[in-house]
């Protein structure tokens, strides 16, 4: 048997979710997971900030793996700490880098990673709109470069077996509505990156795109649908003291199926449990209970039977997107058709059009195209 392909990750940033993803990679590694065929190693972490943030990440891995009992001490020991995102860039050790600043500076700091050679795993929302993700994507195919949005959510168990027998299998018969909602209650405090339209803040590019990728995962992706572009209405709830989104409804139709989809989301309530996820067919529905962006379980109902599948995801399950970043990069495939750019640029420009029915604008240097 070959030995597992592995890949030097280099880490833009000390955040929460570069915590998180960091975590995940190294207390869930892929031999405890089944996974035989990748391995990921963390070389470089960057703080734009200071050098001293990226070392207070690896400490607090080390603690946390204490407290699970899993020695990461060995695996941390070697990792370069930098005070800046370009000195990751620049380490020649780092294959590709996991890129989670706030919304705004997405575009700029993917491309100092694309125009540095950078394979590159960048989090959603991926751009603050259209232009600068069609941007990226040229560039990364013209650099031949690996480029992802990081929507995890797309490579979960439960989400890889609800295609298959939903499409395949046509379970539920035609699917004609998709209902999904990801709100998370966030106290209006202006200075939060939620409420700063500097920083692409509002519930639709931070919270509502993970309903919409629902929409885009059985709508769009819907065999009947042939991936046409959806029509689109929307109407938003504005903050009354800063020009962001507090809470937003969207309704697709796809034009191929006929499929109706409502996608919402909010700061101002949390979803309540059960209200996740709903696909509804001729012949049944589909309940993912909670939650949009990491769905635990599913029941499905066929003809009056309700069935519930579970699938064991420990930890978070960022490593899931990290593993198959990993295989695509082995296997020298630019853009990962489990999450394909394509999709990507088609779901911001949905966002594009909700934004303009809305009247939601970013200030003009986010919006900006860097040359
Ligand atoms: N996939 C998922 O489930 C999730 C994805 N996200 C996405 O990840 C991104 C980051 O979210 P999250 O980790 O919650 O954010 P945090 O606010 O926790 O962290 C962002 C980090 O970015 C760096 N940074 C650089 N410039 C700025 C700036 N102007 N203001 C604030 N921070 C700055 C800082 O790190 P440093 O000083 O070290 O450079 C900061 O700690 C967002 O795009 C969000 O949409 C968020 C949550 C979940
Ligand atoms: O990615 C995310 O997932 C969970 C949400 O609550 C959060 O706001 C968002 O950034």
């Amino acid at each position: 048997m070959s030995s597992p392909f592995n890949i030097k990750w280099g880490i833009f940033n000390t955040g929460n979710i570069s915590e998180s993803f960091v975590q995940d990679l190294l207390l869930y590694p892929p031999h405890t997971r089944g996974v035989t065929d990748v391995t990921h190693t963390v070389v470089a972490i960057g703080s734009g900030t200071s050098k001293a943030k990226a070392q207070a990440l690896i400490d607090t891995t080390i603690a946390t793996g204490d407290a699970k009992n899993v020695d990461v001490r060995d695996q941390l020991k070697n990792v370069k700490t930098y005070g800046s995102y370009e000195e990751v860039v620049k380490d020649e050790n780092v294959d590709v880098v996991y890129i989670s600043t706030p919304n705004a500076l997405h575009y700029s700091c993917c491309l100092l990673a694309l125009n540095n050679n950078k394979h590159v795993l960048l989090e959603k929302p991926f751009t603050a709109n259209t232009a600068q993700a069609v941007h990226l994507s040229i560039l990364a195919k013209q650099k031949n470069l690996f480029l992802m949005e990081a929507v995890w959510t797309k490579f979960f168990p439960q989400v890889l077996d609800l295609q298959k027998r939903l499409f395949e299998d046509r379970a539920i018969g035609k699917i004609r509505r998709i209902s999904a909602d990801l709100s998370r209650f966030a106290a209006t405090d202006l200075t939060h990156k939620k409420y700063m339209p500097s920083l692409a803040g509002g519930t639709l590019l931070n919270q509502g795109m993970y309903a919409l990728t629902w929409a885009f995962l059985f709508g769009y992706r819907d065999p009947e649908n042939q991936h046409q572009l959806p029509i689109v209405r929307s109407i938003a709830v504005k903050n009354p003291q800063v020009d962001v989104d507090q809470s937003v409804g969207v309704f697709l139709v796809f034009p191929g199926s006929n499929t109706l989809c409502v996608a919402t989301s909010s700061m101002d309530i949390t979803t309540a449990s059960g209200h996740s996820v709903l696909i509804e067919g001729d012949r049944g529905f589909v309940e993912i209970p909670r939650s949009a962006n990491r769905p635990e379980y599913y029941k499905i109902t066929i003809d009056g039977k309700t069935e519930t599948v579970n699938f064991d995801v420990p930890g978070y399950g960022f490593y899931l997107e990290a593993d198959s970043t990993a295989r695509c990069i082995r296997d020298k495939i630019i853009d990962n058709p489990l999450c394909p750019l394509k999709e990507t640029i088609e779901l911001t420009s949905v966002m594009d059009q909700v934004r303009q029915q809305n009247g939601i604008r970013f200030p003009t240097d986010v919006e900006d195209l860097i040359y």
